[in-house]
C-alpha cells in the first residue's frame, strides 16, 4: 500500500510518498513559490541525487499535477503508474469544533472545511485547493483529512474560552482551537519514547518554531493548552505574524492609519512578527546573520522572539505543575541553537539546565538529541518533527479500520 501525504501551504506543496508494507519512504519534496512566480520543485528520493527543477505553477492544481507527474515520471519517478497510489492524506489546518479526529473526505466534510476557512485564511483555502486538485488526478482512491486542530480538542474549557461575551462562542465559535496538532502529537510521543515512559504518564511542553510558531502544554499525553487561538495568529512571534498583542492595538491603529479591518488583518498576518520588527527578513537565518553583523533591528527581533518563548515556557510550567521534558521542533526549533539558548537561559532555578555547547551544535540532521545536562530535572530535547508521518499512519489506520484515539497508541513510531 503506497500512501501520498500532501501538505498544501499558502505558497507551497510539501509531499511524501510512503510504501507502508515495506515501511519505506519512497520520495519526498516540496513545490515552492506556488502562485508567486519562479516556482520550482525539490524532489528527494533516498539514495539518489536531489532534483531541483524550475516549473511555473500559477496555482495549486498545477503544483499537484507537477508532484504526481514527478512521482510517476520514468526518469525521476518512484512508481510506474499513478494507480499504485492507494490513498491520499491531506493536512487541513482548521477543522473548527466539528473534527476531533482524522476523517475520510466526502462532500459533507469539504463543506464543513469551507465553513471555517475564514478562520485560517492563509491555510484552509490552499488546503481545499489541494484536496480538489488531488481528487481530480486520483478520483478513485480514498482521500483523508488530517486536522491541525484535532489534537487540541482535549483542552479544558478554561483554556479554550476567551473572556468575551459568551454568545460569541455559542453563536460564532469564538474560542481557542490551536494548530500544528500533528507536530505536537508526533514530537510529544517521541519524547515519551526517549524518556522511556508511557506517553499517558508524561507532562511535556512542545515548542514548534517554524515559520508559524506554536507551543503546547501536554498533560498525561493530551493537549491541555496551546498558544495559537481562534486563528493561527495568536501566541508566539512568527515569521510574519504578530502573535500576542494588546487587543486595543489594531483598533487604535486602524483609526490612526484610517485603514479597514481587511488591511489590518493583512498587516498582522503578513507584515508583522520578525518581518515587522526587522523591516526586511522572515527567515531566522538572515536575522541571525544580521544580528551577528551588528544590525540593531535584527537583534531586537531575536530578543523579542526569545523572550516570548521564555514566557510561554514559564506559563506552561505553571499549567502543568510537573514537567518531564521540553521539546524544540520545526525549522527554527531544530536548527537555531542560539534562539533555544536565549529562551532557556536563567531557568536553572526551575530545574532546566542546558549543555550549552551541545545545544549550540545541535541541528535537525543530528536527529533526536538531548540538550539538557544529566542533572537537569526537566529534560530538553531537539526532535525533528514529522507531520507527514502522522498523516500516513492515520490514513492507513482509517483504511484498515484500526483507527483509535491517539492515547490508545495506534502509532508505529512509538516503538
Ligand atoms: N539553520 C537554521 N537556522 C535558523 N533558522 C532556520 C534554519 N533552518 C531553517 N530555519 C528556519 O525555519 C523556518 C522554516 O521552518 P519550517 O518548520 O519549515 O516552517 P513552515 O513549515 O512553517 O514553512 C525558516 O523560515 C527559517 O527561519
Ligand atoms: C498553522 C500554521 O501556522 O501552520 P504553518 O506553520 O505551516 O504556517
Ligand atoms: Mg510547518
Amino acid at each position: 500500500m503506497k500512501i501520498l501525504a500532501l501538505n498544501c501551504g499558502s505558497s507551497s506543496v510539501k509531499y511524501q510518498l510512503f510504501d507502508w508494507d515495506n515501511n519505506k519512504l519512497l520520495a519526498k519534496g516540496v513545490v515552492e513559490r506556488v502562485g508567486i512566480g519562479d516556482s520550482f520543485i525539490v524532489h528527494e528520493v533516498p539514495g539518489r541525487d536531489t532534483l531541483r527543477e524550475e516549473y511555473e505553477c500559477h496555482d495549486h492544481n498545477t503544483a499537484i499535477n507537477l508532484v504526481v507527474h514527478t512521482l510517476t515520471s520514468e526518469e525521476k519517478g518512484v512508481v510506474s503508474d499513478i494507480k499504485e497510489i492507494s490513498a491520499v492524506g491531506h493536512r487541513v489546518v482548521h477543522g473548527g469544533e466539528k473534527f476531533k479526529r482524522s476523517t475520510l473526505i466526502d462532500d459533507e466534510v469539504i463543506k464543513a472545511i469551507e465553513e471555517v476557512q475564514h478562520l485560517a485564511p492563509l491555510h484552509n483555502p490552499p488546503n481545499l485547493a489541494g484536496i480538489r486538485a488531488a481528487q481530480k488526478v486520483l478520483p478513485d482512491v480514498p482521500h483523508v483529512a488530517i486536522f491541525d486542530t484535532a489534537f487540541h480538542q482535549t483542552m479544558p474549557r478554561h483554556a479554550y474560552l476567551y473572556a468575551v461575551p459568551y454568545e460569541w462562542y455559542e453563536k460564532y465559535g469564538v474560542r481557542r482551537y490551536g494548530f500544528h496538532g500533528t507536530s505536537h502529537l508526533y514530537v510529544s510521543k517521541r519524547a515519551a519514547v526517549l524518556l522511556g515512559k508511557d506517553p499517558r504518564e508524561c507532562n511535556i511542553i512542545t515548542m514548534h518554531i517554524g515559520n508559524g510558531v506554536s507551543h503546547t502544554a501536554i498533560k498525561n499525553g493530551v493537549s491541555v493548552d496551546t498558544s495559537m487561538g481562534l486563528t493561527p495568529l495568536e501566541g508566539a512571534v512568527m515569521g510574519t505574524r504578530c502573535g500576542d498583542l494588546d487587543p486595543a492595538i489594531p483598533l487604535f491603529m486602524q483609526q490612526i492609519l484610517e485603514i479597514g479591518p481587511k488591511e489590518m488583518d493583512t498587516t498582522l498576518n503578513k507584515k508583522s512578527g520578525i518581518l515587522g520588527l526587522t523591516g526586511k527578513y522572515t527567515d531566522r537565518r538572515d536575522v541571525l546573520e544580521g544580528a551577528e553583523q551588528g544590525d540593531e533591528r535584527c537583534k531586537i527581533a531575536l530578543e523579542v522572539e526569545a523572550y516570548r518563548l521564555k514566557k510561554y515556557i514559564g506559563a506552561y510550567m505553571a499549567v502543568l505543575g510537573r514537567v518531564d521534558a521540553i521539546v524544540f521542533t520545526a525549522g527554527v526549533g531544530e536548527n537555531a541553537g542560539i534562539i533555544r539558548q536565549m529562551a532557556l537561559e536563567g531557568l536553572e532555578e526551575l530545574g532546566i539546565k542546558i549543555d550549552k555547547e551541545k545545544n549550540l551544535k545541535t541541528r535537525s540532521k543530528d536527529g533526536e538529541t538531548e540538550i539538557s545536562t544529566p542533572d537537569s530535572k526537566v529534560k530538553v530535547f531537539v526532535i525533528p518533527t514529522n507531520e507527514e508521518r502522522v498523516f500516513i499512519e492515520d490514513v492507513v489506520a482509517i483504511l484498515n479500520g484500526t483507527y483509535k484515539e491517539h492515547t490508545e497508541y495506534p502509532y508505529t513510531f512509538l516503538k
